[in-house]
């Protein structure tokens, strides 16, 4: 149950930008963990996602450390905040950045899951605020969901099918 959701975005197909990659892994496992991320809310949602390799996407993606570009919010080293995401809108809306001072795995290994921060940001950038239920994805601290589990809860689709009906 969520305390109030944003506006969602007002148009169906949304456009999604990879504007660097982190060192931690191979590219290809970047976009892969992206790709499933998006495919996670486009599921339930009539949203679809087009990647793009240049210009201005609705989603911008990129990794960055402490103060970065003319992003109004900071990261913090290493732990702590892994990454942020804006809700819909013109320009930075939509917008998500990761901690670059992380380790980003999809292996489990150690370090973060960058597939479930992107799942858990996209639903930032897609209008959804967190949610105090401990079994959703939206909720405000990092559990190691098993990936291979469907990681949306019921907490979670309802909030989305809220916005986008
Ligand atoms: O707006 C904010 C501010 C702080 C955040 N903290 S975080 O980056 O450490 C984070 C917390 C929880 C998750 C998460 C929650 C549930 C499942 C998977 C990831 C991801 C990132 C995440 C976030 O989106
Ligand atoms: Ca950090
Ligand atoms: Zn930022």
């Amino acid at each position: 149950q969520y305390g109030y959701t944003l506006p969602g975005w007002r148009k169906r197909k949304l456009t999604y930008r990879i504007m660097n990659y982190t060192p931690d892994m191979p590219q290809a496992e970047v976009d892969e963990a992206i790709q499933k991320a998006l495919d996670v809310w486009s599921e339930v949602t009539p949203l679809m996602f087009t990647k793009i390799y240049k210009g201005v996407a609705d989603i911008m993606i990129a990794f960055r450390t402490r103060v970065h570009g003319w992003c109004p919010r900071h990261f913090d080293g290493p732990l702590g905040v892994l990454g942020h995401a804006f809700p819909p809108g013109p320009g930075l809306g939509g917008d998500m950045h990761f901690d670059e001072d992380e380790n980003w795995t999809t292996k489990n290994a150690t370090g973060f899951n960058l597939f479930l921060v992107a799942a858990h940001e996209f639903g930032h950038s897609l209008g959804l605020s967190h949610s105090n239920d401990e079994r959703a994805l939206m909720f405000p601290n990092y559990v190691t969901l098993d990936p291979s589990k469907y990681p949306l809860s019921q907490d979670d689709i309802s909030g989305i099918q809220s916005i986008y009906g």
